[in-house]
């Protein structure tokens, strides 16, 4: 209407001279003006000023409307453009072909993963693609050589790691999804764990004492005890030896598993569940824990050792600021204050305090778990296999019978313990999948496979630890010799080893791309070393008092299951502690 009479006034006046639309407010209120200065017009036919107005916003509104829909169709054109190139790449990526649009999604989600890309590597071959969704790739790789390869140059992790960790604990600078966040804490970390940071004997002896507490009761659940051991373990190698008699560290655990339980489902949410109450009891159980940890800093404050090393300027810097915790209760954090350098240095000093306790709860969570799993694991079969137990036993009293100078070291004159150990963390590694990615550059394969940039990439650790073709026909047998080798007849065999007369060494684990525990390359784990001292003084000091028995009866479903994202074997084990005569 208002262009009409534009149009009409103007016609009025404007024959010789041509106007061309005025398109911002200042031209349409200049326009009007001519046309109301022309005496020869109709003055009804001019704009009032909230004609005038009316204009001007339909004309901006207009303009708004276009640009918004160049931005909307510039973004689809480019996911289109991204779309195109990441299925023009995935072509050349063996793998099923999917006719849904949810790709294979649906076939995973139904049946059990590791089963789903075993059959798929049978058909396709060591590399094999899946399709998530139509924009969401995952590549599975079974091959040893090929896996060495993707582990050293994928970088980083998936977001959904770093995620689960972020919900419970905050900002990391250890698990972060990208590599360049945290390569200087890796290293950092490395270097202060693999230094002697507990004496593993104590610990051991301290946990003895508490099974010979508890095991009046009778037999004890090999998950129960396994997860008291890993948790006592990783409170001393943390906080330091005040740990072990701190009141609050048997609170600390279940809080600690409680939490566990529950992290991988709120980070299964694309979107932080703010609207589900139970996402607010979880994360009023995790300031819980954070307090906690804060107050057994505390304690142990003069025990850690940690890093040995006291920063003595810590304490006048510290502002120990006040937490709230979100039963309004003030918990007071003494992390600033604290006198660890190890997190201190592990932390820039940019970062925020409460990094420094969100790294050690997260230490605390995936040490626990793993380690826990591992000693359950390797106790079964200790039970299960009672011929090896007996044979670890005379090497344990062997290397009593000649201490060495430093007795924690004595672990690593015990192959056939550390064979044991090994052994069971391959038939049953904690971590059935290990996952990376590259989340800013494709991935080239020597062979030739590109694999787009921001791919899942996963290794079937179970399948690869199991594969006939990686480690002989006894594959799933439990056979602890494999990993030991004897120095005059070549490795593999039970019969080559006469304790006492021959002498036979421990091959060096890593050396078999296959065995991938603890992962391997650029992300591999970093309590690799520590773990395996330390899991293995505790059984050493453990069998030289016991023999570990199963009660019968208790030994239920044979097939591992999942718990908390880890492989376990039997979870209702009941076993027995039965002293040793001397
Ligand atoms: C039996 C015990 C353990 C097992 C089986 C285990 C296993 C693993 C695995 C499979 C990974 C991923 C590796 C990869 O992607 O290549 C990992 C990462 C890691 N582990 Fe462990 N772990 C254990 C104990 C520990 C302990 C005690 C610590 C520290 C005190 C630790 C610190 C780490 C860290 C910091 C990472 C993250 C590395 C990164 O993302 O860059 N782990 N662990």
């Amino acid at each position: 209407m208002i262009n009409e009479k534009m149009n009409n006034s103007s016609s009025c006046f404007i024959e010789s001279s041509s106007f061309s639309v005025p398109t911002t407010f200042v031209g349409l209120v200049l326009l009007n003006s001519k046309i109301r200065s022309s005496s020869s017009c109709n003055n009804t036919l001019l704009l009032t000023p909230s004609e005038l107005l009316t204009e001007f916003v339909t004309r901006e509104f207009n303009a708004f409307l276009w640009l918004f829909l160049v931005f909307i169709t510039t973004l689809l054109v480019r996911k289109l453009f991204k779309f195109f190139t990441l299925w023009c790449k995935a072509r050349t990526i063996p793998g099923p072909s999917s006719s849904s649009f949810f790709g294979h999604f649906k076939l995973l989600s139904k049946g059990n993963f590791t089963d789903v890309l075993s059959e798929s590597h049978e058909k396709y071959g060591p590399i094999v693609k899946l399709w998530l969704g139509p924009t969401k790739l995952l590549v599975s790789v079974k091959d040893p050589l090929l896996i060495q390869e993707m582990l050293i140059k994928a970088e980083d992790k998936l977001p959904f790691t770093g995620k689960a960790f972020h919900l419970a604990f905050g900002k990391s600078s250890l698990f972060s999804p990208s590599y360049e966040k945290v390569k200087k804490n890796r290293e950092l970390l490395a270097t202060k764990l693999n230094e002697r940071l507990l004496n593993p004997l104590k610990v051991a002896d301290f946990i003895i004492d508490q099974i010979e507490n508890i095991k009046v009761k009778g037999s004890l659940g090999c998950g129960l005890v396994s997860q008291y051991m890993a948790f006592t373990l990783m409170g001393a190698t943390l906080f330091g030896d005040g740990f072990l008699t701190s009141p609050k560290a048997a609170i600390y655990e279940e809080l600690l598993m409680k939490i566990a339980k529950d992290a991988c489902f709120w980070a299964s949410y694309n979107v932080t569940p703010f609207w589900r109450r139970g996402f607010w009891r979880y994360q009023y159980l995790c300031t819980k824990l954070r307090c906690l940890t804060q107050d057994i800093l505390q304690h142990c404050r003069t025990s850690c050792k940690i890093l040995g090393s006291i920063d003595q300027n810590v304490r006048s810097e510290g502002s120990n600021p006040e937490l709230k915790s979100a039963d309004g209760a003030q918990c007071r954090s003494n992390v600033g204050s604290e006198n660890f350098q190890f997190f201190r240095d592990l932390n820039d000093c940019e970062n925020s305090k409460l990094e420094h306790c969100g790294n050690i709860m997260l230490m605390m969570l995936h040490g626990c778990q793993t380690t826990a799993a591992l000693i359950a694991n390797v106790l079964t079969n200790l039970v299960m296999h009672l011929e090896i137990q007996d044979k670890v036993y005379s090497e344990i009293s062997m290397v009593g019978k000649k201490p060495s100078k430093y007795e924690h070291e004595d672990v690593y004159r015990m192959p056939l313990l550390l064979a044991t150990v090994y052994e069971s963390s391959r038939l049953l590694p904690t971590s059935a999948m290990l996952q990376r990615c590259s989340l800013k550059n494709d991935l080239r394969f020597a062979t030739g496979v590109t694999i787009p940039a921001g791919t899942a990439l996963v290794v079937p650790v179970q399948l690869v630890h199991k594969d006939d073709f990686n480690w002989g026909k006894d594959a799933s047998d439990f056979n602890p010799y494999r990993f030991l080798s004897n120095s005059t007849k070549g490795s593999g065999s039970e019969e080559q080893f006469n304790y006492g007369t021959s002498s036979f060494v421990l091959n060096d684990p890593s050396e078999n791309a296959a065995f991938l525990p603890f992962g391997s390359g650029t992300r591999a784990c970093v309590g690799q070393k520590l773990v395996i001292q330390v899991v293995a003084t505790l059984l050493a000091s453990l069998l030289k008092k016991y023999e570990i028995k199963l009660n019968s009866g208790s030994i239920g479903d044979s097939e591992p299951i999942l718990k908390n994202h880890l492989l376990q074997h039997h979870p209702n084990l009941q076993i027995l502690f039965v002293k040793r005569d001397k």
